[in-house]
């Protein structure tokens, strides 16, 4: 019963959702172009559980919906609403709801000109790791391979793509779908990362796109992070330049959809000035970990298979925990955050505290991009949890840049993660409860124009 219970609500999530993890060898049927869909809220269509069709053979439901006219207007994705609903057996393991994803990690390098990409890049390449790295590098106009990348030329780096004449963000991102195309088809199991190299001015959302709504892109490979050079000396500057109406910084865009910042260049700037841009950056994104460096040296766990897109990690991720600096290689003091804010958009420092309820919010609308938790205990009711999700979704997703969380569904015995960008949705039961432990609900919103104070009421008026 209890089986049947939570692969009920597990899809009812996923119904505005979402691609999901297939297995390599799961057959596609429907085929993917037939099973494409808008995102669909339930509240737009409650009785879609009813296209359901549940297979006690394979592990992995293919949902089809119809069309929402409202949502095809300006939803950039098409996505497949699919479950994991593997009925559990008394012998199955029940632990984990998601099965194993295998496609070829990505990982995209972002961050402002000169931020010291290619550094980290040839520091990746020569590294001793013994993955066999590709790599995609975007730079407009003309531009010298051998020089911007001598070191991974030495290492004998498997492949090195240029895309040139054109920003990734915008023309030419065909030709990034074309060109991993290639190599998954001329090169598959040759290399074991892509690592994609964004210009100085990218903003990074339709990148990150481009990994969920191309098939050709999604079948084969998975986006593993996203992970952003900062110039230590000079990003204060760009991060404050005022754009004109509806045109994006760049620089704040990269730092909010990172899942790891590099602050580089730090031999540059005193620790005052240091101190003062990682909260900063803290405001605009809480969810990513940081680390300070110089010359982009970091160790490569933290940059490669960081599953910042995986939903088996989004604890890390919605912890307070995660966002903390990693200090681990520098030996200088300085103002770490282990605060457990839930509203982590002010500059307030409450170190060490725990609220898990009732906290004050002393901020509630930030009109820029900031970054916004809710941590509850208690079970929600799953019809108002999707009404309140679905309607966010439908109304703010160009505003809502990525979010994760984890959530505790009365009737439902494991833990439901999720996590999106913009309207791209996806979700899993995970493992399940603790039979001692708290049911504590954890929501990660990153973000612009977001109302603290509206999102953790909505979310209330969903708990039971
Ligand atoms: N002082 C100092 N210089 C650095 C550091 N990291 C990189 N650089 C230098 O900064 C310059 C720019 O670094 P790149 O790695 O080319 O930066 P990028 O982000 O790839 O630059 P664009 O491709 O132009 O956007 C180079 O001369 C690097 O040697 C650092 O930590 N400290």
């Amino acid at each position: 019963m209890a089986t049947l219970i939570s692969t009920d609500l597990a899809t009812t999530f996923i119904n505005f959702t979402s691609r999901c993890h297939r297995h390599r060898h799961q057959p596609q049927t429907p085929p993917l172009s037939v099973i494409r869909t808008t995102v669909l809220p339930l509240l737009f269509k409650p009785t879609t559980i009813s296209t359901l069709s549940l297979s006690s053979k394979t592990n992995c439901t293919i949902i089809s919906t119809s069309n929402f006219s409202k949502t095809n207007r300006f939803r950039r994705f098409s996505v497949s609403a699919v479950a994991t609903t593997t009925p559990q057996t008394e012998d199955s393991d029940v632990s984990s709801k998601i099965p194993p994803d295998n496609r070829i990690p990505a990982t995209i390098i972002t961050g402002f000109l000169g931020s010291g990409k290619t550094t980290l890049l040839n520091h990746i390449l020569t590294a001793d790791h013994g993955k066999r790295i590709a790599v995609i590098e975007n730079e407009y106009g003309e531009i010298d391979i051998d020089g911007s990348l001598v070191a991974a030329k030495a290492a004998g780096t498997e492949d090195i793509i240029m895309l040139n004449n054109g920003c990734l963000c915008c023309t030419v991102r065909g030709d990034l779908v074309r060109m991993i195309g290639e190599l998954v088809n001329k090169k598959k199991g040759k290399f074991d990362h892509i690592v994609i190299e964004t210009t100085g001015l990218a903003n990074p959302a339709p990148i990150i796109q481009t990994f969920y709504s191309e098939d050709q892109v999604f079948n084969d490979v998975k986006l593993d992070g996203v992970v952003t050079l900062v110039d230590a000396k000079h990003a204060g500057f760009h991060l404050d330049e005022v754009k004109p109406k509806g045109v994006v910084n760049e620089a704040v865009e990269q730092i909010a959809y990172a899942d790891r910042i590099i602050v580089n260049k730090t031999d540059l700037v005193g620790e005052p000035e240091i101190a003062s841009l990682v909260k900063r950056i803290r405001n605009i994104n809480r969810m990513a970990h940081l680390k300070r460096t110089e010359f982009g040296k970091v160790d490569l766990d933290y940059v490669l298979g960081i599953g910042g897109f995986d939903l088996e990690r989004i604890e890390s991720s919605v912890n307070d925990e995660g966002g903390k600096e990693d200090h681990a290689h520098h030996s200088h003091d300085h103002d770490h955050d282990h605060d457990h804010h839930h509203h982590h958009h002010d500059e307030h420092d409450h170190k060490h505290e725990h609220h898990h309820d009732d906290h004050s919010l002393d901020h509630t609308h930030d009109p820029g991009v900031s970054s916004v938790s809710i941590v509850c205990e208690g079970s929600l009711d799953l019809e108002k949890a999707n009404i309140w999700l679905g309607t966010l979704l439908l109304e703010c997703s160009e505003d809502i840049y990525r979010m994760k969380g984890l959530l505790s569904v009365q009737g439902m015995d494991e833990r439901f993660v999720f996590q999106g960008v913009h309207d791209m949705f996806q979700g899993s039961p995970d493992r399940l409860w603790g039979t001692d432990e708290p049911r504590v609900n954890k929501i990660v919103f990153i973000g612009k124009n977001l109302n603290a104070l509206e999102l953790e009421k909505g979310f209330k008026a969903c708990l039971l």
